[in-house]
């Protein structure tokens, strides 16, 4: 059998992730070496997810990559590591029965055509680098029969894409250890804990503005590590003290301190940003809003039953239990006018909220699994690519 002039193609779903202990800072650009490592949950790909099909052909004259339906430029020095990286540790492609189709050496001469689709908003603090760069790394590398020359080495090709892609790569509760390598080998991420006692944990994401955002995370935390001593500080005494408590918290099930730590965590990296100098600020009034209804609620609940977290952007991440779904719900509506209510139940959920002029959308989600294989040839219904290997959809 010859694949001379056969297109190969691949279409593989990848997560977000959602920091709880946050990265932010690195102690080495190029390599994107973090200042201390980070814990975040996946949550379900169902609900979130980056879709990428690849396509791999003798015949292409470069590798293109489209996003969300436009051409992305893909000459950047993050993604020509990550698909050098991947060529380099291809492997042979066989047939069911062993007969050798292309041999490693081949890979080479193939160029790729990479079509990805985020179903939520892209670079908008809704961690779209982080499901984005991991499904491009894992639809490559699983296209070319890539092998693992070391555990986790396919995390820290995805962490050069962008640093919290690593995370997008597992599923579960993941950590991204900080390392000490110079080379960056064991800054890799790994599965903490598999999440199964946590299937009762609700997500509900307050989308409160969905526009690019002024400051990237990349730049940001550029100017952080310059300027700030509290960064300095947290990466140091706070974050090793703070992610052994919340490890605890995980493996004994104990929703209040992960709700607590996850707050804390939150706060203090965006006192960063408040200390970088100049200043940068995520968060807006309605962010702010939300914090204090948090607050209100769970002191009139008298417990803690509802956590927030916001990563580079105004958005909030809710986390509560199930069985609070309902009444969390009611309150955010009596507070902003705003009822998340679903098409398939409270459990999973995207509403659009004409009512409230303060958030603007809302998904219900829940903890989730890592990146999978929907189909490998690209006549699958899931492919995103035509027979000739371009976007079936373009803008
Ligand atoms: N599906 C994708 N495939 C390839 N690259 C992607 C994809 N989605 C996003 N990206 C890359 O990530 C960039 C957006 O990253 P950026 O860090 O600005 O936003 P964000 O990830 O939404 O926010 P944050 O990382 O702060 O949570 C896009 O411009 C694009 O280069
Ligand atoms: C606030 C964060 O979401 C920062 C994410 O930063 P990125 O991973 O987007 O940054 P680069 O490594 O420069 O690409 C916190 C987190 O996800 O841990």
């Amino acid at each position: 059998m010859s694949l001379e002039n056969e297109l190969l193609s691949v279409t593989c779903t990848a997560p977000v992730n959602i920091a709880l202990i946050k990265y932010w800072g690195k102690r080495d650009e190029e390599k994107i070496l973090p200042l201390n490592p980070s814990l975040s949950i996946t949550l379900d790909v169902d609900d979130l997810r980056t879709k990428t099909t690849v396509v791999a052909s003798k015949h292409f004259d470069r590798d293109r990559l489209w996003l969300n339906g436009k051409e992305h430029d893909i000459s950047s020095k993050r993604m020509q590591t990550c698909i050098t990286k991947l060529r380099q540790g291809a492997g042979d492609l066989r047939s069911d029965d062993g007969t050798l189709l292309i041999a490693k050496e081949e890979w080479k001469h193939y160029r790729f055509h990479i079509i990805s689709e985020n179903n939520f908003p892209t670079a908008a603090g809704l961690a779209s680098s982080a499901s984005g760069l991991a499904c491009f790394v894992y639809s490559i590398s699983q296209l070319l029969c890539f092998k693992e020359t070391f555990p986790g080495e396919l995390t820290t090709i995805a962490r050069q894409g962008s640093g919290s892609a690593c995370r997008s790569l597992l599923g579960g509760f993941v950590l991204w250890e900080c390392g000490i390598a110079p080379d960056g080998t064991d800054s890799i991420a790994k599965q903490m804990d598999t999440g199964d006692k946590w299937k009762h944990l609700r997500i509900v994401i307050l989308i409160v503005n969905d526009q690019q955002k002024k400051t990237s995370s990349t730049a940001g935390m550029q100017t952080s590590v310059q300027t700030s001593d509290l960064l300095k500080f947290r990466s140091k005494e706070v974050v090793p003290v703070q992610l052994s408590r919340m490890r605890d918290a995980i493996k004994e099930e104990d929703f209040t301190t992960l709700a607590t730590i996850t707050m804390q965590e939150s706060n203090q990296f965006h006192a960063c940003c408040l200390d970088t100098f100049p200043p940068i600020f995520y968060l807006t009034d309605v962010s702010k809003e939300i914090i204090q209804f948090v607050h209100d609620y769970n002191a009139k609940c008298g417990g803690t039953f509802v956590a927030y977290t916001f990563d580079a952007g105004p958005n909030a991440v809710l986390l509560t239990q199930d069985e609070n779904l309902d009444k969390l719900v009611a309150s955010l509506y009596q507070r902003f006018g705003f009822f998340p209510v679903t098409r398939e139940g409270v459990t999973s959920s995207v509403c659009e909220s004409p009512q409230s002029d303060q958030i603007i959308r809302s998904i219900v989600t829940k903890i989730g699994e890592g990146p999978r294989v929907l189909a490998k040839s690209i006549d699958h219904e899931e492919s995103l690519a035509t027979k000739d290997g371009k976007p079936k959809f373009t803008i």
